[in-house]
């Protein structure tokens, strides 16, 4: 059925755990609630929210438009649906040290295993485009302080993501890293990475997991999850990759109806009605409505 079978502090243990293993580990962006359910069915070891995809589903750019309400409804549905642990993306934590306090606690609310909290200035971007801005030193260490303080979970993950590496360098990047991790970060989101060296530099640099943002068409190449592993970073995210499929997959079809006046020609290319309603697991509510009405109660009769 399609809720998670363990509870959201579990799925923390279970991230905190895998983060101190030595294999990587792979979080798919979840598109949707239900694409969820495919990540897991795939073997991932857990999933990702990313914040382009829940603001470009709703019409946005990703421009820190969306607010801490929709960003933890959203990651809270996703969150419900499966066993895997949960990462959401908090862009710049939804304002000052004190609304970050509140972000970790709604997050935390909702489910999620983590977020990463970022230190560019509002309004923000793409970490992969040109023309960002990143608050001082000071600023950054605050919101990340604020949300290790808030958190009543202590396995929940507060990542600290920096930007600095395309406006100031690698060397920059490092120097914030180390702070972030003085500042009570568990874990480090080193945005736009050139290659892998600068990974090599960001692991020696500091001695908690480093997640590697494999987006498509942004500063990184995509590199493997062997490669990866290899300079010794811990996670993977593939932030947009489900929602740029789905819409390539869309464009298409829309693309083939109006060509071919019928959509015929793009069926071997859809989900079946068997395989959707397997992965909606129809099976399993049918066995549980029948197991909770199918008996009799003695000497009850309407
Ligand atoms: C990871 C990211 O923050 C996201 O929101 O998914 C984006 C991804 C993207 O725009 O490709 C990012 O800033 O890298
Ligand atoms: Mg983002």
């Amino acid at each position: 059925m399609l809720f998670s079978t363990t509870t959201p502090e579990a799925k923390r243990i279970a991230l905190r755990e895998m983060l101190a293993g030595p294999t990587i580990v792979q979080f798919p962006g979840a598109y949707t609630p239900l694409s969820t359910r495919l990540i897991q069915e795939q073997g991932f070891d857990g999933v990702y929210i990313s914040g382009a995809v829940l603001a470009n589903e709703l019409g946005f750019p990703d421009i820190g438009l969306t607010s801490l309400t929709e960003v933890a409804a959203r990651a809270g549905q996703i969150a419900r649906i499966t066993d895997l642990p949960a990462l959401v993306d908090a862009d710049t934590g939804f304002g000052e040290p004190m609304n970050v306090a509140r972000t970790v606690q709604e997050l935390e609310n909702a489910g999620l295993a983590g977020c990463h909290i970022e230190d560019q200035f509002n309004p923000k971007r793409c970490g992969h485009l040109d023309g960002k801005n990143v608050v001082d030193l000071a600023t950054a260490t605050k919101r990340i302080r604020a949300a290790a303080e808030a958190r009543r979970d202590a396995n929940f993950l507060v990542m600290a993501r920096t930007d600095i590496r395309g406006t100031d360098g690698l060397a920059a990047a490092t120097d914030r890293a180390k702070a972030l991790v003085d500042a009570g970060a568990d874990a480090i989101f080193p945005e736009a990475m050139a290659d892998l060296s600068e990974f090599e530099a960001m692991r020696s640099a500091v001695d908690v997991p480093i997640l590697a943002n494999m987006t498509e068409f942004g500063k990184s190449q995509l590199f493997t999850a062997d490669q990866l592993q290899e300079v010794g970073v811990n996670m993977i995210i593939y932030p947009v990759t489900l929602m740029r499929s789905a819409l390539g997959a869309m464009e298409r079809v829309l693309q083939t109806i109006r060509a071919d006046r019928t959509q015929e020609a793009a069926v071997p290319d859809m989900l079946t009605r068997a395989r959707l309603y397997e992965l909606v697991d129809y099976n399993g509510y049918n066995q549980f409505d029948s197991s909770v009405f199918d008996f009799e109660v003695p000497g009850l009769h309407r």
